[in-house]
């Protein structure tokens, strides 16, 4: 029986995890210097590879007690994983880090996202992520353009915000409109303010032996991280992950590859 399903929404196909059939991997190499400062000072906002912060000893209460009462087999209990609880303990820890680095040296973390178009839900995740800088302190800078936009207009924008120093993080949100080409878009973001982890490069070193990417995409990186706050071990488990999308699917099924190997 798989231990642990990820299950992505956005697409609804099996995804056999390729780990069984991958040679075991080489340890990661060491980031380049120069760009790892700046993975590090975003990295504070969104910690998909900072040292790993220290495992929840023990389940919450409140999660202890549903855990113990949804017992699936004899020697397999579940665990019921408070998301909501986690969240808000990394978002106290984000606020700390944030407070420190300011005191020490005097630059916050800085996002930018850019929304083309007036999906509804998308002005809704856009606004979440908004609040979410301002509750731990990160500066956030948005861009609303108009659904009829040229991808001319979006990589200009991107272009700006790639040569600002007070931004760290460019986010685009998805989906953009149908009449422009995702990729070339996404090609933009400088890799190193990728902070999506959407870029080619940084998808592809995901998936590389010996290479580190400089973010993950953030959906997957949650799901990866409430295992580990709960003390899920990967190691040796099989998996299964619902759906192969580039946003969630894949790239979970590539983390799990990689953190069962225990690196990450
Ligand atoms: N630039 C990006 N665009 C999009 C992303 C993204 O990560 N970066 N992901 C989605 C939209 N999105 C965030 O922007 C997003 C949507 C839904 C969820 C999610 O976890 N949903 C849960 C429900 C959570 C809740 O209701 O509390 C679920 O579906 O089970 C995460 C992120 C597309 N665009």
């Amino acid at each position: 029986m798989a231990s642990s399903i990820l299950s992505d929404c956005s697409s609804a196909r099996l995804l056999p995890l390729r780990r069984a059939l991958l040679p075991q991997r080489v340890p990661r190499s060491r980031p380049c210097p120069a760009l790892a400062s700046s993975r590090r000072l975003f990295a504070a906002a969104r910690p998909h590879l900072l040292p790993r912060p220290p495992r929840m000893d023990s389940v919450p209460p409140a999660a202890a007690s549903s855990a113990e009462s949804a017992t699936v087999s004899a020697d397999a209990s579940a665990k019921v994983i408070d998301g909501k609880l986690v969240a808000k303990q990394v978002r106290e820890e984000i606020a700390v880090e944030v407070s420190r680095m300011k005191d020490a040296i005097g630059i916050v973390p800085g996002l930018a996202v850019i929304l083309v178009g007036s999906r509804k839900d998308s002005q809704t995740y856009v606004r979440n992520k908004k609040k979410a800088c301002e509750a731990v302190g990160i500066k956030s800078y948005e861009v609303n353009l108009p659904e009829d936009s040229s991808e001319e207009e979006v990589i200009k924008h991107i272009a700006s915000f790639n040569s600002d120093p007070s931004v760290h993080g460019i986010l685009v949100q998805l989906p953009l409109p149908r009449h422009m080409n995702d990729e070339n878009i996404l090609n933009a973001v400088s890799i190193e303010k990728d902070v999506d982890g959407f870029h080619p490069l940084n998808i592809g070193r995901l998936a590389m032996q010996g290479r580190d990417p400089f973010f993950v995409p953030c959906t997957p990186k949650g799901c990866m991280e409430l295992l580990h706050r709960y003390g899920v071990e990967i190691k040796g488990k099989r998996a299964v992950v619902i759906g192969r999308s580039n946003i969630v699917g894949m790239p979970a099924a590539l983390l799990l590859q990689v953190w069962s190997e225990g690196i990450g």
